[in-house]
């Protein structure tokens, strides 16, 4: 699997925003996008998610996995995206919140065992029936990159997903997402503000 982007230029009411972004992350990379705020480090993901609000224009290619991107609608992108609030929902318990993000076509059965397994895949077997208000905040960021994944994204953006965290739970969270990236080898592109959080074998794209 990898994700390319080819010739990404974005602008905002006519005045250029990112210049010739080029790029390819292989399965299992993460690569990390750092600049200064506004200089368009969210504009980039919302491009690859085919969230771009209308009045930004942008030109290039975004290939995940040798198919083009840019005229697919958002739930056809196959993209997770993790953002820095864990966003889960309080009205769900932490295995309906998990199977929420499953893709339809599993039977019952496989639905429950999936979760399951995400739970012990993020150390958290015993969990499903609790509500997420009784979670620790790196409980909640653990579940809540699970079910990014279990929704079996082909890529995986994160939008600054240490930053909520303190310095503790920031580096066993970042420990587990590169792991979670690598064991499913899928390209992971990251945005942070962190230079701390860029992974020792990843690439970076430092924007201005
Ligand atoms: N919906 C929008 N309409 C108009 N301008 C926008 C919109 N969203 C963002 N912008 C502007 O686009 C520019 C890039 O924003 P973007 O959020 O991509 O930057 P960023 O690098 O992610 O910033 P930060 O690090 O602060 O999150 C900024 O000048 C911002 O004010």
């Amino acid at each position: 699997m990898s994700l390319v982007l080819d010739k990404i230029d974005i602008s905002l009411n006519c005045q250029r925003l990112l210049n010739n972004i080029c790029c390819r992350v292989e399965g299992g990379e993460v690569l990390s996008v750092l600049g200064p705020s506004g200089c368009g480090k969210s504009s980039l993901l919302n491009l690859i998610c085919g969230t771009l609000p209308a009045n930004f224009e942008y030109s290039g290619q975004i290939i995940l996995e040798d198919v083009v991107l840019n005229h697919l609608p958002p739930h056809k992108r196959q993209v997770g995206l993790q953002f820095q609030d864990h966003l889960l929902f309080p009205h769900m318990t932490v295995g309906e919140n998990l199977a929420f993000a499953l893709p339809g076509g599993y039977r019952k059965a496989e639905r429950r065992e999936r979760v399951e397994q995400a739970l012990v895949d993020c150390g958290m077997s015993g969990f499903s029936g609790q509500n997420p208000s009784m979670l620790s905040g790196g409980q909640k960021a653990r579940i809540s990159l699970m079910r990014t994944l279990l929704s079996e994204p082909k890529a995986l953006l994160l939008d600054e997903p240490f930053s909520r965290l303190d310095t503790t739970l920031r580096n066993s969270f970042r420990h587990f997402v590169f792991q979670q990236v690598q064991s499913r080898r899928i390209p992971a592109l990251m945005v942070t503000h962190d230079e701390q959080d860029i992974p020792d074998k990843g690439g970076v794209i430092r924007l201005n």
